[in-house]
């Protein structure tokens, strides 16, 4: 699936932290919380800002609102279920855009609505028009959307045109598509419909960024992230992940900022309680480290060995860590970062020594070690 397609527009970039990331189990963050990572989105170059579902109050209404009066390049956009009701509370927050759910697969209108089909077009031409008559411009979700009838969203895309809305949000709720099949759907509906498509994916099958990638080149124009993978169950499509892999496999450019990410992921970490895990892609400690000996040889001729990312494109920097992996080479440049060298015999003796340690500790071995090891490994030369 993978080729670049050139010339094409920036994909816009739907970050919803705010929103389906809030809806991780457990996290919840304050009022405070929401604000800085609505300013740490906007700096990162966020084109939109799914910030809260305003029907849950009073209180998400008042960081919603917060929210437009503190944006100054991102859209902010409230997520509302398909109700009259759910459109009144997003329009008390000043926002110019709504975002309207539908559930669209028969199990979900089933169980949702107790009816069916025709209910949700009937539902889609009504919502849209009172929003509409509201002065918002309207999106809408199709929840369910990866277990609903192909043809019938055709029919959906139709209704939302028709309606006078500009974007349907196709919804991979459970997290089971696979990213062939994503391409296919998204080659269809684009084929269908003029208005703006938007994935949403879930991660329940590890596949969340795959999905993301396939329907952007099946022609999705907007993607729906959330930083970190925040999201309901496995979460969502991570923001860092989604937007480094658009450009490095689809030569897709977005407006993010690289160099804000590790920022905005330490914010929402902090916020949701959540650490980052070390190996996590783009913004993990450990994910520009490298210990194995035959990796740092390559890497010390030529970064690129080993390296498909710069990791001062993400304001990082490259570490070699010494551990039971490592060999001379490794130990060499680390004793010359220290102003120190070893004859080869010495340098297997340091090796040796360096591995036990890893081993005995489970850690990699740092530069004040080596030291240590390395005076030893002479005591020891001097009293042969
Ligand atoms: C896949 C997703 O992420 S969907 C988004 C999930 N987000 C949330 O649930 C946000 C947090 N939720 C809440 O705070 C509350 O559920 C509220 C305020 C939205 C609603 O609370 P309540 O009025 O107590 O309803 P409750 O949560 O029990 O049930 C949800 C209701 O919304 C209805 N509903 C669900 N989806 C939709 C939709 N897309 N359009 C219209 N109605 C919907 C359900 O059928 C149910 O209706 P009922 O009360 O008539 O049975
Ligand atoms: O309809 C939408 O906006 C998507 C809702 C959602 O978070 C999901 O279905 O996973």
């Amino acid at each position: 699936m993978s080729g670049f397609l050139p010339n094409f527009p920036p994909v816009v970039v739907n970050d919803s932290t705010l929103r389906d990331g809030e809806q991780s189990p457990g996290v919840a963050f304050s009022f405070a919380e929401k604000m800085a990572i609505a300013a740490a989105l906007e700096a990162a170059g966020v084109d939109e800002i799914e910030a809260g579902t305003p029907a849950m109050g009073m209180e998400d209404e008042a960081a919603i609102r917060a929210m437009v009066e503190q944006a100054r390049t991102a859209q902010i956009i409230p997520w509302c279920r398909a109700t009259r009701s759910d459109v009144d509370a997003a329009a008390r927050t000043g926002v110019e855009r709504v975002h309207l759910s539908v559930p669209v697969s028969d199990r979900q209108i089933r169980a949702k609505f107790g009816t069916g089909r025709a209910d949700v077009l009937a539902r889609i031409e009504e919502v849209v028009g009172y929003a509409l008559d509201r002065g918002l411009r309207v999106s809408i979700g199709g929840e369910d959307a990866s277990r609903a009838d192909l043809d019938f969203l055709k029919r959906v895309v139709v209704a939302i045109e028709e309606a006078g809305g500009h974007r349907f949000r196709y919804a991979d709720t459970l997290g089971v598509l696979d990213p062939f099949g994503t391409h296919e759907i998204f080659r269809e509906l684009a084929r269908e419909t003029d208005i703006e498509l938007e994935f949403h994916g879930h991660d329940d099958l590890g596949l969340a960024t795959a999905n993301t990638l396939a329907a952007v080149r099946g022609g999705a124009t907007h993607v729906s992230v959330c930083v970190l993978g925040l999201g309901e169950r496995a979460g969502n499509a991570p923001l860092e992940e989604v937007v480094t892999a658009l450009g490095e496999t689809l030569g897709r450019t977005t407006r993010i900022d690289f160099l804000q990410l590790a920022r905005l992921a330490e914010t929402v970490a902090l916020a949701a309680g959540r650490p980052i895990p070390e190996n996590k892609p783009i913004v993990g400690s450990m994910v520009f480290t490298h210990e194995s000996g035959i990796h740092v040889s390559g890497l010390l001729r030529d970064a690129e060995t080993y390296e498909a990312l710069d990791p001062a494109r993400f304001g990082r920097e490259r570490r070699i860590m010494l551990g039971r992996h490592s060999g001379r080479a490794a130990i060499t440049s680390s004793l010359r970062s220290i102003g120190l060298e070893a004859d080869q015999e010495r340098l297997g003796r340091i090796l040796a020594d360096v591995r036990a340690r890893a081993l005995d500790t489970k850690k990699g071995v740092e530069l004040a070690d080596l030291a240590l090891i390395y005076c030893r490994t002479g005591m020891a030369e001097r009293a042969l």
